[in-house]
């Protein structure tokens, strides 16, 4: 369970929302949207304790994350803009070195088999600079078919994925939610689950300037889950 309590967050001089309140339960979906600029990466950078907040508090599992340090990055799988690949290196080799910095020790065979089901069999041993952005964002979720983190973080991972590519990534997201897995991710697509539990949330309601008083739209039986 994350549980956001009382958020405020600002970048530079500028507040971005305020008293944002929301729990995430195992076996669920967070769909962050918002207008450009709302602050969404912001938040999932914020949620992964790479951005200082301005007020209120973090929890994951009832512990802050400052006073989980270290033991929250083995529960957490974040991909950001950058994809957090290594251009002289091929895929192989950088799915390899991702494992073993989250001390995810997968076997050959194991990382092989990501890179053959996220479709990059026949580039899997280019220097991943010379991959086209939606290979190179093919070898960045690659690491989500073994990973073995609880709470995923995805800033906008359909970005510059074909058709085929967002399909396989929405049925990884599925499963890992099946098996009582979380996610957090921001996309400006429509997100569809199969089975588990999706909630929504628009940071533009947050904006201090904004005066909504029904920010969060619940898409699921499951609403009370997720409070306000
Ligand atoms: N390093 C920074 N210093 C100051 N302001 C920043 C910094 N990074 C981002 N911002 C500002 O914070 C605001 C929120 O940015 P953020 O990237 O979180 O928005 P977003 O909702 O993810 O936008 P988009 O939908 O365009 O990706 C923007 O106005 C942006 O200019």
């Amino acid at each position: 369970m994350l549980t956001v309590t009382n958020l405020s967050l600002r970048r530079g001089e500028r507040l971005l929302f305020t008293t944002l309140n929301f729990q995430l339960p195992a076996g669920a979906l967070l769909h962050v949207r918002g207008r450009n600029g709302s602050g969404k990466t912001t938040l999932l950078r914020a949620l992964c304790g790479l951005l200082p907040i301005e007020q209120g508090d973090i929890q994951w599992r009832g512990q802050t994350l400052t006073s989980l340090a270290e033991d929250y990055y083995q529960d957490l799988f974040f991909l950001g803009h950058l994809n957090g690949i290594k251009g002289d290196l091929t895929a192989l080799e950088n799915l390899r070195v991702a494992g073993r910095l989250t001390h995810n020790f997968a076997t050959e065979i194991e990382l092989q088999t990501a890179l053959n089901t996220i479709g990059l069999m026949n580039c899997s041993d280019l220097p991943t600079r010379i991959l086209s952005q939606g290979q190179k964002k093919r070898v960045a979720l690659a690491r989500l078919i073994f990973s073995r983190a609880a709470l995923w973080i995805l800033d906008e991972p359909f970005t510059a994925l074909d058709i085929e590519a967002v399909a396989l990534v929405q049925q990884l997201i599925t499963n890992h939610i099946k098996n009582g897995g979380s996610v957090i991710l921001t996309t400006h697509q429509e997100v569809a689950l199969t089975s588990g539990t999706l909630h929504q949330l628009d940071l533009t309601d947050y904006s201090p300037v904004c005066t909504n008083l029904n920010p969060i739209h619940y898409t699921t039986s499951h609403s009370d889950l997720l409070s306000c």
